[in-house]
C-alpha cells in the first residue's frame, strides 16, 4: 500500500499501480488539482482602496474564496478493476469523480481516459423548461449515443423512469422525485468504458431505490472498468479489489481494500477518541 501524507498543499508524488496484470491503463490521473472558486464571501480588502464609483458596487459583490478540493492526486487505473474511493466527508472524493466525467475542468495536471467516462448520477444537467423527450435525446447525446442508439434506448429510458404522459410535460412541472428518476434513467442508458458511481445516488422511494441498485449492479457487470464514491466499508469491501484514500483532497492510499480501510479506520477511531477528551 503507498501511503502519503495529507499535511500540506505540495504535489503528492505519483503511486504505483497496485495491479498492473490487470489489463490497459484506461485512466491515467496525473498530479491533478482542483478548485473550486466561491463568491460572496466577507471582502479581505478594505473597499476604500477602490476608487469611488466602484465602492458602492463591490458591497454586493464580496470576496473571491478559492477551495483547493483536490490537491495532487495522482494514479493509473486499468481495464477490469473496480476501484473504490473512500475519505472523510469534504475530502473531495465527488470533486474527483466530476473532473474524471469531463464535468469540470483541472486546475493544474492532466486526466486521460481511454474510451468513455460516465457519471452515474441523478444530478446530470437537464434543460428544465424543455419537456422530458427533448431531455431524454440531448441527455443521451450528451453521454454519447448515437442518433440510433438514442432511438433504441428512448422507451427503456421512459418506461424505467416510470413518469407516465409526464414525459411530454416540461421537466418543471416534475415533482423533485420525478426528476431524479428520469436523470437515473437517462444517466444509466449507456453502458460506459469507465463507470463511476456517487453513493448518492440512492433516491427516492423504497422500489425505485431497489430497481436502481439493481440497474448499477447490471451496469457495473458491462462496464470495463468501475470507480465507486461510497461511505459503506462493506459494499466497498464487496464490490472493490482496489481502494484510493482520499484525506483532505490529498490520496493518502492506494491498495489492497483491507489494508487501505484499516488504515482509514484507525484514523477515524483516533478522531473519535480525540474528540472524546
Ligand atoms: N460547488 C462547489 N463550490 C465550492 N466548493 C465546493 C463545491 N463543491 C464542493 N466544494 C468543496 O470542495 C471540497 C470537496 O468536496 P467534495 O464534495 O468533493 O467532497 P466529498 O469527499 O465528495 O464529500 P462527501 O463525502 O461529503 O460527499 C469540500 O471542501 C467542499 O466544501
Amino acid at each position: 500500500m503507498a501511503e502519503q501524507t495529507p499535511e500540506n498543499d505540495t504535489p503528492a508524488a505519483p503511486v504505483a499501480p497496485t495491479t498492473p496484470d490487470k489489463g490497459r491503463p484506461v485512466l491515467v490521473v496525473d498530479d491533478v488539482h482542483l478548485k473550486y472558486k466561491t463568491f460572496g464571501g466577507k471582502r479581505r480588502t478594505g473597499s476604500s482602496r477602490l476608487p469611488g464609483w466602484a465602492r458602492g458596487f463591490s458591497q454586493g459583490v464580496g470576496a473571491v474564496d478559492v477551495v483547493h478540493a483536490v490537491k495532487g492526486v495522482s494514479f493509473v487505473a486499468h481495464h477490469g478493476e473496480s476501484i473504490g474511493l473512500i475519505g472523510h466527508n469534504g475530502s473531495g472524493k465527488s470533486t474527483l469523480l466530476r473532473a474524471v466525467a469531463g464535468a469540470m475542468p483541472v486546475t493544474s495536471g492532466a486526466i486521460y481516459t481511454d474510451g468513455v467516462a460516465s457519471l452515474l448520477g441523478v444530478s446530470g444537467a437537464l434543460i428544465k423548461n424543455l419537456s422530458g423527450e427533448r431531455n431524454i435525446i440531448l441527455g443521451c447525446l450528451a453521454l454519447g449515443l448515437k442518433p440510433n442508439e438514442v432511438a433504441a434506448h428512448y422507451e427503456e429510458v421512459v418506461e424505467f423512469a416510470d413518469i407516465g404522459d409526464f414525459v411530454r410535460l416540461p421537466m418543471e412541472a416534475y415533482s423533485s422525485g420525478m426528476g431524479a428518476r428520469l436523470r437515473f434513467a437517462i444517466s444509466t442508458a449507456a453502458s460506459p468504458d469507465i463507470l463511476m458511481i456517487d453513493e448518492a445516488l440512492a433516491t427516492g422511494d423504497a422500489s425505485f431505490k431497489a430497481r436502481s441498485q439493481r440497474r448499477i449492479d447490471e451496469i457495473r457487470e458491462r462496464a470495463g472498468t468501475v470507480l465507486l464514491v461510497s461511505h459503506s466499508m462493506g459494499t466497498i469491501k464487496e464490490t472493490c479489489d482496489r481502494v484510493l484514500w482520499l484525506d483532505s483532497g490529498v490520496l493518502r492510499a492506494d491498495g489492497k481494500p483491507d489494508e487501505v480501510i484499516e488504515a482509514y479506520m484507525e484514523t477515524q477511531r483516533a478522531k473519535v477518541e480525540a474528540s472524546k477528551k
